[in-house]
C-alpha cells in the first residue's frame, strides 16, 4: 500500500517553537571554521563546508565526534572534552563572522510576534552559544523562551526539551515546531506537536522522508500558514 503525503496547509496554534541552526540562521560556515581549527590542532585534514553542514543538529559534542570520525576516527580512550573546549572557545569568539539569518527570518519573527503568537526557541546548541548568536544577530528579543541543548537533562529529539519550551511559553494553546532536521521532527512527534520543516537546512536525509506535516522552502511562507487559535 502506498502512502500519499497530504501536507497540512493551515496550523491553528498560540505558540510557535523554532529550531535555530539550519532553520533561522545559516550558522554552518562558522561551525565549520571552528571544526577545522580543532582538526588542525590534531593534525587532521580539514573538512569541506558541505560535510560539516550535514553534521549539525545534535549539538557541539556530537558535531566534534562526527568531525573526528570523518578524519581518521576516534582512538580508544580519546577524551573529547579538550577538543570540545577548543571548539567552543573558537566558535564563541567568531560566532557571527559569517552566520546570517535566512531570508525573511527577521520580518517573519517580528510579524508573528505582532500577531500575538508566543515564540519559543528549542535548539541543541549550548545555551550560552545560542544566546550569543541571537544577540549578535539582534534576534533574541523575539523569543519569550529559549532553551539550549545543555540546559536540561535531555535534548531534542527527546520530548522533554520541546515540552519544556512549550510549557514555559504563556497560555495553554497548541504549538507548532519549525525545524530542519530529524531531531526536530522526532521531538515534535514525541511531544504530539505538528511540525513544519524547512528544505534549506542541514538534514543529511531528504526532508521529505522525515514525516513533516508540511515542508517549506522559504520562511516567508509561515505567516500565511499559521493562524491564531480561537479561544472563544
Ligand atoms: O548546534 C547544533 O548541533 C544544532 O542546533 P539546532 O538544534 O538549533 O539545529
Ligand atoms: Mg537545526
Amino acid at each position: 500500500m502506498s502512502t500519499v503525503f497530504m501536507p497540512k496547509t493551515s496550523f491553528q496554534v498560540d505558540k510557535i517553537i523554532f529550531d535555530l541552526d539550519g532553520t533561522l540562521v545559516d550558522s554552518a560556515p562558522d561551525l565549520c571554521a571552528a571544526m577545522n581549527h580543532v582538526l588542525a590542532t590534531l593534525d587532521r585534514p580539514s573538512l569541506p563546508l558541505a560535510d560539516v553542514r550535514s553534521m549539525v543538529g545534535l549539538g557541539a559534542r556530537a558535531l566534534i565526534g562526527q568531525g573526528l570520525k570523518a578524519t581518521g576516527g576516534i582512538p580508544d580512550g580519546f577524551m573529547i572534552d579538550q577538543p570540545l573546549d577548543l571548539f567552543i572557545r573558537h566558535y564563541r569568539a567568531n560566532i557571527a563572522r559569517h552566520s546570517q539569518p535566512y531570508a525573511g527570518a527577521h520580518d517573519v519573527l517580528r510579524l508573528l510576534k505582532e500577531r500575538g503568537f508566543a515564540l519559543g526557541l528549542c535548539t541543541n546548541k549550548p545555551q550560552d552559544l545560542a544566546l550569543s548568536l541571537l544577540d549578535a544577530l539582534s534576534m533574541r528579543s523575539y523569543f519569550t523562551s529559549i532553551t539550549g541543548g545543555d540546559a536540561l537533562p535531555f535534548a531534542k529529539p527527546h520530548p522533554m526539551h520541546l515540552d519544556h519550551v512549550r510549557q514555559s511559553l504563556p497560555g495553554r494553546g497548541a504549538a507548532v515546531m519549525i525545524g530542519d532536521s530529524i531531531t526536530d521532527a522526532k521531538a515534535a512527534r514525541a511531544s504530539q506537536m505538528d511540525v513544519i520543516l524547512v528544505s534549506f537546512g542541514y538534514s543529511p536525509e531528504p526532508v521529505e522522508s522525515l514525516g513533516a506535516d508540511l515542508i517549506i522552502s522559504d520562511l516567508r511562507a509561515l505567516p500565511g500558514l499559521i493562524v491564531k487559535e480561537n479561544h472563544r
